[in-house]
C-alpha cells in the first residue's frame, strides 16, 4: 500500500533522512521508532506530502507523493507533533472548520464531526473552547481532526506526547479502535508505545532505518552473552557454527562481553571454540531477545539492516 523508496532528506550538508526504504501494507500497525532527532517527523511529513524529499519516492498505491499529493493527502489522516489547533474555538467549531477544509462535503460535516467525537469520546468536551483542554483532550481533538475524512491511512507523531498514565492508556485505546478501520503508521520515542499497540516497528537512528521486523519475530530471537578475556574474541566467536553474527558490548578491566546472535543451543559449541583459542571464560548466559535490547543495540550502534 505505501512504498517508501531511498527516501532522502537534507538540510543543507546534514542528511536528517538518509536512503530509507519500506513497504507498509494495507491495515499494518506500524511503529516509527528513535530517539529525538532520528528523523521520524521528517519521514511521517514528507509521506503526508508537507516536506519536499531531496531524493527518493512516496507511492501510496498507484499515487505518487508529488505528482498526486492531493489525492494522497485525501487517504491520509495526520496528526503533526505540535497539532495546530484555535484555542478561542469550541471543539464542534474547531472540527465544522477543519472538515470543510479537507474537503467534506457540505451536507456531511455534521454527521462526519459527530461521528469524529464518538469516536474520539469528546461528547462531553464538545462545546467547550479549545484553550480550556487538558493536554490529553487536545490530542484527542488532533486526532479527531485527523479522522474527519475516513481517511485509510492515519499517522500519528508522538500521540502520547506529555499525557499522563491515564490520557496514554486511552490515547492507546483509540489507536487500537482506528487501527480496526485503518493503516496506521505511529512515530514515537517510547518503546512501550509500539509494545502496546504496533505489529511491526521500523527503527531510526541519525536518520537511517537501522530494524524493520515484526515485533514477535523480534522477542523470539536469541542470543548468548559471552565474557572472555580477549579483547579479539569476535573473530573466532563469529566462525562458530550456528553463530549468525556477532556484537561487542564492552571491555572492562581487560574482560570483553560479546552477545552472539544464535539459533538453537550453541553454548557447548561456544565453550569449546573459547577453549581452542586458550581464553578464559569468565560468564555465559542466554538473553532473550527483545524490542528492549534490540533498541539497545541501535542506540549503541550495532544494529544494522541486512
Ligand atoms: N528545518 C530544519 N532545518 C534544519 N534541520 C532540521 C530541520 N528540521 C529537522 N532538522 C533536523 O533533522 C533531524 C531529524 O529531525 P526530526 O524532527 O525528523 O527527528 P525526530 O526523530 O522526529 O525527533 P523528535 O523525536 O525530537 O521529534 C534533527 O537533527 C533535526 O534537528
Amino acid at each position: 500500500m505505501i512504498q517508501i523508496q531511498s527516501l532522502s532528506r537534507n538540510y543543507g550538508d546534514f542528511k536528517a533522512v538518509d536512503k530509507v526504504s519500506f513497504e507498509i501494507g494495507k491495515g499494518e500497525v506500524v511503529g516509527l521508532l528513535g530517539h529525538n532527532g532520528a528523523g521520524k517527523t521528517t519521514i511521517m511529513k514528507m509521506i503526508t506530502g508537507y516536506l519536499e524529499p531531496t531524493s527518493g519516492e512516496i507511492r501510496v498505491d498507484d499515487l505518487q507523493v508529488g505528482r498526486d499529493t492531493r489525492a494522497i493527502q485525501a487517504r491520509i489522516g495526520y496528526l503533526p507533533e505540535n497539532c495546530p489547533v484555535w484555542p478561542e474555538m469550541t471543539v464542534i467549531e474547531y472540527l465544522e472548520y477543519q472538515a470543510n477544509l479537507q474537503g467534506v462535503s457540505e451536507n456531511q460535516i455534521q454527521s462526519r464531526v459527530a461521528e469524529a467525537i464518538r469516536r474520539t469520546a469528546l461528547g462531553e468536551k464538545a462545546t467547550a473552547p479549545i484553550q480550556t483542554l487538558s493536554r490529553g483532550y487536545r490530542q484527542r481533538v488532533g486526532v479527531a481532526q485527523a479522522i474527519l475524512h475516513k481517511p485509510d491511512i492515519i499517522i500519528l507523531d508522538e500521540p502520547t506526547n506529555g499525557l499522563d498514565p491515564t490520557q496514554i492508556f486511552q490515547m492507546r485505546e483509540l489507536i487500537r479502535d482506528l487501527a480496526k478501520s485503518a493503516t496506521v503508521i505511529i512515530s514515537t520515542h517510547i518503546l512501550q508505545e509500539v509494545q502496546a499497540v504496533c505489529e511491526r516497528v521500523l527503527i531510526m537512528r541519525q536518520g537511517k532505518l537501522v530494524v524493520d521486523s515484526r515485533i514477535e519475530d523480534l522477542q523470539t530471537g536469541r542470543q548468548l552473552r559471552v565474557t572472555v578475556n580477549n579483547e579479539q574474541a569476535a573473530d573466532y566467536l563469529g566462525r562458530v557454527a550456528g553463530v549468525s553474527a556477532v556484537h561487542k558490548v564492552e571491555t572492562v578491566d581487560e574482560l570483553s562481553s560479546y552477545l552472539l546472535d544464535a539459533k538453537g543451543d550453541t553454548a557447548p559449541e561456544v565453550v569449546a571454540a573459547i577453549t581452542e583459542a586458550g581464553d578464559k571464560l569468565y560468564r555465559l548466559h542466554p538473553e532473550t531477545r527483545n524490542l528492549e535490547t534490540v533498541f539497545a543495540e541501535v542506540n549503541r550502534g550495532e544494529a544494522a539492516l541486512t
